[in-house]
């Protein structure tokens, strides 16, 4: 699947001309940090503009260790139309926090909407902030009942997913994701030239920004719809290569 971040209700209309080539749009604040939160009026007015079938994600924010305040958050995130709630456990220095944090998200999200689904986000580039290592995630999410377990770049300085979690670590990851039978979730400013590799290690969702913006800057740029369709284009394309091969190798 391919989950696109807006961070405007503009934006959003922008996702919407491309609806077709994309399967969610991922509401979030790029000037408030990687998964920064945006409004809960900008998440219910996207959700008021974006196709009904096409689900709506949202990002609860880079969040401290604070079990209470985020599972708060993360409510008001369903409560304003998300299905998909996604939280950067940014300030969770052990695995133990991380779960503490996700388990009151799943409590507070699932109580409101059952269908809902949790999203336990860390950090490729985790050394550079101190937060729970990349590979710890998928157990992570299985401990807490959540239903997907992702990774992204904390800091947007031009560095990739893949340069701080190399495809093969990235492979561990859906690995131990899907043995737990969670959804993987791979982003960090990924770009075309990635989606063999993600393709390959069976990726469950692509999330991207800056290689759909104008010029390819996720802060300055805008989401372009044309981006949007040539980057599904790829996707699909490989989608359909790696099919082929399996066939032919079995
Ligand atoms: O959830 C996906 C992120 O918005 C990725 O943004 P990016 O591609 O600019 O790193």
């Amino acid at each position: 699947m391919l989950l696109i971040s807006p961070e405007s209700v503009e934006e959003a209309l922008d996702c919407v001309k491309a609806a077709e080539h994309l399967d969610i749009v991922d509401v979030k604040k790029p000037d408030e940090g990687s998964l920064g939160a945006n409004f809960p009026w900008v998440i219910r007015e996207i959700r008021d503009a974006v196709p009904a079938e096409k689900p709506v994600s949202a990002t609860v924010g880079d969040v401290p260790y604070k079990p209470g305040t985020v599972a708060q958050a993360a409510l008001g995130a369903a409560v304003s139309g998300a299905t998909y709630i996604k939280v950067g456990l940014y300030g969770c220095t052990t695995p133990e926090q991380a779960v503490d944090v996700m388990r009151g998200v799943v409590r507070a999200v699932k109580d409101y909407r059952p269908d809902a689904l949790v999203v336990a986000s860390g950090y490729a580039d985790a050394h550079r902030i101190g937060c729970v290592s990349p590979l710890a995630l998928p157990d992570i999410a299985h401990r807490s009942g959540s239903d997907a377990a992702m990774l992204d770049t904390a800091i947007k300085d031009g560095s990739r997913l893949f340069d701080h979690v190399p495809p093969d670590v990235c492979a561990e990851f859906v690995r131990l994701a899907h043995e737990a039978g969670l959804l993987a979730a791979l982003a960090g400013s990924v770009k075309a030239a990635d989606l063999a590799a993600l393709t390959h290690i069976g990726t469950d969702i692509v999330g991207v920004r800056g290689a759909v913006c104008e010029g390819g800057d996720r802060n300055a740029g805008r989401i372009q719809p044309q981006l949007v369709a040539a980057f599904r284009a790829e996707m699909d394309r490989h989608a359909r290569e790696h099919a082929a091969a399996v066939a032919a190798a079995s």
